[in-house]
């Protein structure tokens, strides 16, 4: 018999296997019945089912389950879940629909008494390709912003998230914010870190800024922050953490990442500024980028056309912001920069995660440069930048979808990457350099300053030409204008990805 269909629910409940594994080298291809069979082969599970005839044929980029005749390849990454009942084998995965869109599907047999031994075993060797290192079942927090995506989010979640999640056997809790800064209260007050692998943000990226911040607050926040992933299932104006470890902003294809997803350590940067210490998981910028982004509000009408908008109006009249800035420097030559870049992206899949969680009581490492408030470190300088157009630090490569802005960035080398550009550059260098960071070529530009730096400080002043107080970002949020000091911390945070330590920009390879 076979069966095959898609499901937005849950569809399955049947428990989850509890036999001892079989002893037995299991064969690479399971027979099920007279005219079918499943067959591992090297990066997918290929289904050949007499049953399959007449049925349509698609496929796209390797990704799609593709169908000729009487087979259907499944890519191992999209296998989400197989199990045997007292009678029946049951393979789900996340089937393609469109580009931007997966769906779980399944497709079931059954399994001849006398086979049972031996399909245990083959489907054990089926999750192990499916999964490799990353942790099957997940026990996952969702945090719905209840208006995130335009108030979307609650029905993205319902019809793209929750159906992989239970397709995949994932233990799942969901709670929405129910206002600003209450996933930073409910993280750092309520939430228990040996309870969950994962807090899943359905959100933009203020709601994950807010969870790194909310797993600082606690007594054990070094472990905490080791032990719980962070991660986005994208559904706000900004989505950079998905587009970074999806590669993608659709909210079905992140939970497929998150599902499949390998723990990766992640840098934080701390944020001293007046008497407040903050964690960025993302950004800083000052000048041009943070004020086209949040000194437009009042463009809201335009949609996301605002930014674009704003930050052409600002690099035509060539808008200068005048700063001192002070860095801890690592590298600041670019052919360096690529080579780190290439060897990191060199390196092959885990085929295990080791890492040491801190001790139980480890909080927020020390500040080893101190504070914006203590006198400048002694080997720093500050230097002043009175032209300087564009400052931005990234530790993600994407900041928005086709815009990998720091091509270098790298999740876990302890560096942020820093871009300084002049204001007063001739107009039409600033237009090709707009239009170089899609194109990838933005990173060679002689204009763009590139460097890795592990910490800096940055005081800017007031511009002259302006009376109202200019704009810093920090993860897409306002703070107040005054000078703040950033130290990274090599691997703090975690979050998942597909590869446990790249982001799913191409970068300078
Ligand atoms: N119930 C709520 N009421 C008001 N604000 C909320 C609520 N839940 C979350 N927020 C706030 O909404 C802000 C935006 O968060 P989110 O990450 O979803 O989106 P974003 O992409 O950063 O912004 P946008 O609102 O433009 O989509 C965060 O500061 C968060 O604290």
């Amino acid at each position: 018999m076979t069966a095959e269909s898609t499901s937005d629910g849950n569809p399955f409940d049947d428990p989850l296997p509890t036999q001892p594994q079989p002893e037995v080298a299991p064969e690479a291809t399971l027979a099920v019945g007279r005219n079918a069979s499943l067959t591992l082969a090297t990066d997918s599970l290929i289904i050949l089912d007499e049953g399959f005839v007449g049925r349509e044929t698609s496929n796209c980029c390797g990704l799609l389950p593709s169908r000729s005749k009487t087979t259907l390849a499944v890519p191992f990454f999209n296998i989400l879940w197989a199990e045997l009942s007292d009678w029946e084998i049951a393979i789900r995965y996340a089937r393609q629909v469109s580009k931007d869109v997966v769906r779980p599907a399944y497709v079931n047999y059954t399994i001849d008494k006398n086979d049972r031994v031996h399909a245990q075993a083959w489907i054990e060797q089926l999750l192990n390709r499916a999964y490799g290192a990353s942790q099957r079942q997940k026990r996952i927090k969702v945090l719905i912003n209840p208006f995130g995506g335009k108030g979307s989010a609650a029905k993205w979640y319902t019809q793209d998230i929750e159906p992989i999640f239970a397709a995949a056997r994932c233990e799942v809790n969901v709670e929405r914010t129910q206002y600003m800064g209450h996933a930073r209260d409910l993280v750092a007050e309520s939430l228990d870190p040996d309870a969950w692998d994962v807090i899943a943000c359905c959100s933009g990226d203020g709601v994950p800024h807010e969870v790194f911040n909310g797993l600082a607050r606690k007594k054990d926040a070094a472990r905490a922050l080791a032990q719980v992933a962070v991660v986005q299932l994208p559904c706000g104006t900004g989505n950079a953490l998905s587009l970074n470890l999806y590669g993608s902003n659709s909210p079905s294809i992140a939970a497929l990442g998150v599902v499949k997803g390998l723990r990766t350590p992640l840098d934080l940067v701390s944020i001293t500024q007046g008497d407040t210490r903050s964690l960025s998981f993302l950004s800083q910028s000052v000048g041009i980028i943070a004020e086209s982004d949040l000194g437009t509000e009042n463009l809201r009408w335009m949609g996301s056309a605002r930014f674009t908008y704003g930050f052409l109006i600002r690099l035509l009249g060539k808008t200068v912001y005048p700063c001192e800035i002070a860095v801890q420097l690592e590298d600041d030559q670019k052919s360096s920069i690529r080579e780190a870049f290439r060897a990191e992206a060199s390196k092959p899949l885990p085929s295990t995660l080791q890492r040491d969680l801190p001790p139980p009581d480890a909080g927020l490492p020390a500040l080893r440069f101190g504070t914006v408030n203590d006198p400048l470190p002694q080997h720093w300088q500050l230097v002043p930048h009175d032209k300087i157009g564009n400052f931005y630090t990234g530790n993600m490569a994407y900041m928005s979808p086709d815009t990998p802005f720091f091509p270098g960035a790298l999740p876990n080398d302890g560096c942020l990457d820093m871009v300084c550009i002049d204001g007063d550059i001739p107009r039409s260098t600033a237009l090709k350099m707009l239009l170089s960071v899609e194109k990838g070529t933005f990173f060679e530009m002689p204009e763009v300053t590139y460097r890795k730096v592990s910490a800096y400080r940055i005081i800017p002043k007031q511009c002259v030409k302006r009376k109202e107080d200019g704009y810093i970002s920090i993860d897409g949020e306002r703070v107040p204008f005054e000078p703040f000091q950033a130290e990274v911390h090599r691997g703090l945070g975690t979050v998942l990805s597909r590869t446990g330590h790249m982001y799913e920009a191409h970068g300078l390879r």
